[in-house]
């Protein structure tokens, strides 16, 4: 019998498997089927999927993220939150500010600390890829998809698509309590003009500075919170002309709110909670 020591945390409610590989030994091909198989709620710990932090070559921690399908994601706003948590409190790193690899690159994380506890993280999530190609999704190259008409299930819809490193499309609705999250969500998902999948969000505008959010996430399903996808809902609706550059921008999401901005250097900061819930062996 197999075991590996874990830590489960959330990030408004987005919850994962913490597994830390500076001290686990884990083999890369169970890595799949070990994150279906501990995000499963009744024979499993329950969470939505499974996150490691592993050394890096280039920074102090790397981290990979697999959703509750086992399909490994290149970001995860609220992942990067909770590593940062982990790498301070566990002294893996000794200053406040510090880079993280993910697959999609290197992000900055800041820690904000009270009595030894991280209570908040902001993470600097880079420059979103806004080019139809970067999202990727198919179709003749454009420099932004933006409000672009797309049907769905015999129905037209307007969309936006963007990077955060990972793929988002934005549906903006008028009341988010009506949003078509497990009806649409999960058709879009798997649709072929996006050939990594792709992660959905539903938008209600509320002012040029807040914004309701909810998600259908790629590889996960239904989600408290997407860190990335708010990311991608603020650049999105700054590229519609819905909220402002430049300006701090509350996102209010199932599991709580996020601050973000998308700064005139054109960086995405985000800001928010990271919580652990609980530590624990897990037998495979
Ligand atoms: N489902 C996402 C990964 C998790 C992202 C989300 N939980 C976040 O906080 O950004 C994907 O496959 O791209």
């Amino acid at each position: 019998m197999n075991t590996f020591s874990f830590t489960k945390m959330h990030g408004l409610g987005n919850s994962y498997i913490y597994v830390n590989m500076f001290e686990e030994t884990i083999p890369e091909a169970l890595f799949s089927e070990l994150a279906m198989k501990v995000s499963n709620v009744n024979t499993g710990i329950g969470a939505d999927g499974m996150i490691l932090i592993c050394p890096s070559d280039v920074a102090p921690v790397k981290m990979r993220i697999f959703n509750n399908d086992g399909s490994e994601g290149k970001n995860c706003g609220n992942g990067l939150r909770c590593v940062a948590k982990y790498v301070y409190e566990h002294g893996l790193v000794t200053e406040r500010s510090f880079l993280i690899e993910t697959l999609s690159g290197l992000v900055q994380a800041e820690v904000f600390v009270e009595n030894g506890i991280v209570t908040s993280v902001t993470v600097d999530m880079g420059i979103p890829r806004l080019k139809r190609s970067e999202v990727p999704m198919m179709g003749e190259e454009a420099e932004q998809v933006v409000a672009e008409e797309v049907e769905f299930a015999g129905e037209t819809y307007e969309i936006t698509a963007v990077s955060m490193g990972n793929p988002h499309i934005i549906f903006y609705v008028d009341d988010i309590t009506y949003a078509p999250v497990t009806s649409l969500g999960p058709i879009v998902e798997k649709d072929a003009r996006f050939p990594e999948g792709v992660n959905v969000e539903f938008v209600e505008v509320i002012n040029d500075q807040e914004l309701h959010f909810r998600v259908w996430e790629r590889g996960s399903g239904v989600t408290q919170a997407c860190g990335t996808g708010a990311c991608a809902a603020v650049v999105a609706s700054v590229l519609n002309g819905k909220t402002a550059r430049n300006k701090e921008t509350i996102v209010h999401l199932a599991g709580g709110d996020l601050v973000i901005i998308w700064t005139d250097e054109g960086n995405v900061l985000m800001t928010g909670p990271a919580e652990t819930i609980c530590t624990g062996v897990y037998y495979y």
